[in-house]
């Protein structure tokens, strides 16, 4: 809906109604139009100012609505329309101008913003591009180089980035509609040619074809596959070279291929995803809209490894004391450098003063005792934390809660060590821990609904996307990744090169394979954990045999790569060799292929050629199979959980939507199938074995994945 009302005798004001961000749905456009109308239809009005609903100017096209068949009016002529007013139209932008909004604030004749606006063209981010003129208006408003950057990475400007860019011809810190109506009566009559932004020349460049080439390069290097940036690229070099009405029918092209393609869907899926993991649940029924986090004001980081390090910046960032706490003198000097480098870095990137004062250093974790939330962050060693988190509970106020950064251990045991086990969740970091997005709350079954809430209100405070989880081994990130690793290793014994596997992997879209991202997490990580698990000893050392353990097929590659010191890029050697220890450019290994020779001779494995498609199918459909058992067994509460875990965490392409979101565009019905298939061909590998919710959800007819949630309450119910 548009409101209309007039205003200081002569000013149509038009106000968007559609909260929370005045999205442009269909009744809103239908607002716009039949206000427009109404206002240069009044002869006493002479000028007209279009504002936003409650601080929001407008949040773009309604994203609810893609995928239906869109009724209403359509935005591009609805902003002509505005542009070829008579009278001056003004934008009075607060709080959002995105997308949609943004371009029809691009149609207006001025814009007015307040100091603390955001602005921005974000369609690329969701698969598609600025269609609604966005893509021929900006660049001849702020010139190509500007219009590029803004339209091919989506991000927000500021107010004062926008004023400098030439977005908006005015900013303000008092009341923008005020600012705007007056304004508007002070150009009212006057000339608006030279105001409507479509008659605009491009301005020139020296170069274009440079400029294009190398806009294009950019995208290709970035984008890990998505089409929207290369679609971005070409709609503006038509605005560059094309007039203006063959430029926005090309726009209209090039939208019309993004807007039906699974890219767009996948990448609309995770915007709904990111927002629903803040409505969690846990496995009793507590939720978010009933469970009260509790404030934290004062938090304390314990062990300042290269972990410890990034959450206490995290914490510090946000505006959080934090006491950071290290036992080992030589560890604490060299965290503070460390911390301090960090924080000066960030702030200077930031234009903000470093928030070095927010940090307390000591060696004494008696220094913790008035602190409302605890991170521990010591070693991954169960005993060690156990040993921790029963001097913390000895120590800490009464209240304070205490959190584990463990990546899989068992949550329930360390609660076990205090006096107050609902106090104790997990808050699983991804290093760098004051880079990643991505934060896994782990409740066990002692942990508080507080303490769940607590601890997901910090996570949001410090700028992470939280996902809560159940507490199993490795929780939901971690426990999809064993089998996706394990894969890789066979597909190696079986006749696969690292280089082959990850360059699947990667022309999938992902960030790293799984070998080179081996290399850089450092391959003695798992090492570590696999020999406190009893796998790494075998009675045998060849054949068969030498490659079962549990009773399963195990693959000792990895155990026999750190045997020989090939820890990864900080030595130099692992999957791949390296310049020097630390280099990160991994190059294949004559000595890696002469090794996997002499293995597979001695376990007598027959090589066998392996395309890119069984690559894929190995390592995603097994990691996927997981990612079903634990919706299975409650840990995640449902697909967004994992997707968003996968997107944030773990580098998975967003244009796919996530893991189980892939599964759904895939074909429930052929995951299955080739689950069962390879399950036939390695009959000892258990996490090929299709899941029982894989197989409900194929048998109810593969249902869309906003209703896999009922299939698994039917599961529930039936257990
Ligand atoms: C046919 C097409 C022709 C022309 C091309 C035009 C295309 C577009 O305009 S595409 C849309 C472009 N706009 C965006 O991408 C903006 C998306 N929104 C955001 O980035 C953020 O929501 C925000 C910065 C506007 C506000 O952030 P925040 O304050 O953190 O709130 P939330 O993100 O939690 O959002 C609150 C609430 O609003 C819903 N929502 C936000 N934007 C839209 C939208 N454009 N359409 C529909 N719904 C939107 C969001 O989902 C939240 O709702 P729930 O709480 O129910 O999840």
């Amino acid at each position: 809906m548009a409101q209309y009302t007039r205003v200081s005798g002569s000013v149509g004001l038009i106000t968007l109604q559609n909260p929370p961000v005045n999205a442009l749905s269909a009744a809103v456009r239908q607002g716009i139009v039949n206000t427009v109308q109404r206002a240069l239809s009044e002869p006493e009005v002479k000028s007209v100012v279009i504002c936003g609903q409650k601080g929001a100017f407008c949040g773009g096209a309604d994203i609810k609505e893609f995928g239906t068949n869109m009724s209403g009016p359509p935005l591009v002529p609805m902003i002509h329309a505005i542009e070829s007013a008579v009278k001056p139209v003004v934008a009075a932008i607060e709080g959002v101008a995105l997308g949609g909004g943004l371009e029809l604030a691009l149609g207006c004749h001025y814009r007015i913003a307040h100091s603390k606006a955001r602005l921005g063209l974000p369609e690329v981010t969701l698969g598609l591009l600025p269609a609604a003129g966005g893509t021929q208006r900006l660049p001849r408003l702020i010139g190509v180089p500007a219009a590029l950057d803004l339209i091919t990475t989506g991000r927000h400007v500021t107010a004062t980035e926008a004023l400098q860019l030439g977005i908006v011809d005015q900013i303000t810190d008092h009341n923008t509609v005020d600012v705007a109506v007056k304004f508007a009566l002070s150009v009212a009559g006057q000339s608006l040619d030279s105001r409507r932004i479509s008659s605009y020349p491009c301005p020139r460049h020296s170069d274009f074809d440079a400029l294009f080439e190398a806009a294009m390069q950019k995208v290709h290097q970035s984008a890990r596959g998505a089409i929207a940036p290369v679609a971005c690229v070409q709609a503006v070099r038509a605005a560059a070279t094309l007039p203006y009405s063959q430029g926005m029918e090309r726009e209209k092209e090039l939208m019309a291929t993004l807007f039906t393609s699974g890219q767009a869907r996948a990448l609309q899926y995770c915007f709904f995803a990111q927002r629903a993991v803040g409505r969690w649940s846990m496995s009793s029924g507590a939720r978010w809209d009933t469970s009260k986090p509790r404030p934290v004001h004062k938090a304390a980081v314990i062990g300042l490894g290269t972990m410890g390090r990034g959450i206490a910046v995290a914490l510090a960032q946000a505006g959080l004391s934090v006491v950071a706490v290290e036992t080992q003198e030589k560890q604490l000097i060299e965290a503070k450098q460390a911390v301090t480098g960090m924080l000066e870095r960030g702030a200077k990137r930031r234009g903000v003063t470093p928030a070095l004062d927010k940090i307390t250093y000591s060696p004494n974790i008696q220094n913790v005792a008035d602190v409302d939330l605890i991170i521990e962050a010591v070693f991954e060693d169960m005993a060690l934390k156990e040993k921790v988190f029963k001097q913390l509970s000895a120590v800490c106020k009464p209240g304070t809660f205490l959190c584990t950064n463990t990546s899989g251990l068992d949550i329930n045991r360390l609660a076990s060590q205090t006096c107050n086990p609902e106090l104790v969740v997990g808050m699983h970091f991804f290093a760098p821990a004051h880079v990643m997005k991505l934060l896994e709350v782990v409740y066990g079954p002692r942990s508080s609904p507080h303490a769940v809430a607590t601890a997901m209100h910090l996570g949001k405070k410090i700028g992470k996307v939280s996902v809560a989880v159940g507490n199993c081994r490795g929780f939901v990130g971690n426990r999809m990744l064993k089998p996706y690793l394990e894969q890789a290793l066979f597909l190696l014994e079986e006749g696969a090169t690292p280089e082959q596997v990850d360059q699947a992997l990667e022309e999938f879209g992902f960030a790293m394979g799984v070998f080179r991202m081996s290399d850089l997490s450092g391959l003695d990580v798992g090492w570590r954990v696999r020999k406190a698990d009893g796998l790494v000893t075998s009675d045998a050392t060849t054949g068969q045999q030498a490659r079962i353990r549990q009773g399963h097929r195990y693959s000792p590659l990895g155990d026999l790569l750190c045997e020989q010191g090939r820890f990864g890029q900080k030595t130099g050697r692992g999957w791949y060799q390296y310049d020097k220890p630390g280099s990160r450019v991994a190059k294949p290994d004559p000595w890696l292929q002469n090794f996997l020779e002499e293995y597979r001779a001695r376990h007598g494995l027959v090589v066998r050629r392996i395309d890119h498609q069984e690559v894929l199918e190995r390592c995603l459909y097994s990691l996927i199979n997981e990612g079903f058992r634990i919706l299975e067994d409650g840990i995640a509460a449902g697909p967004e959980d994992i997707d968003v875990i996968y997107m944030f965490g773990y580098s998975w392409p967003r244009h796919r939507g996530g893991p189980m979101f892939y599964a759904s565009m895939v074909g429930l019905a052929r995951v299955l199938e080739r689950l069962e298939y390879y399950h036939q061909a390695h009959p000892d590998v258990p996490s090929l074995h299709p899941s029982t919710l894989l197989r409900k959800l194929v048998a109810n007819g593969s249902p869309p994945i906003h209703k896999w949630r009922e299939v698994i309450k039917k599961l529930h119910s039936q257990l």
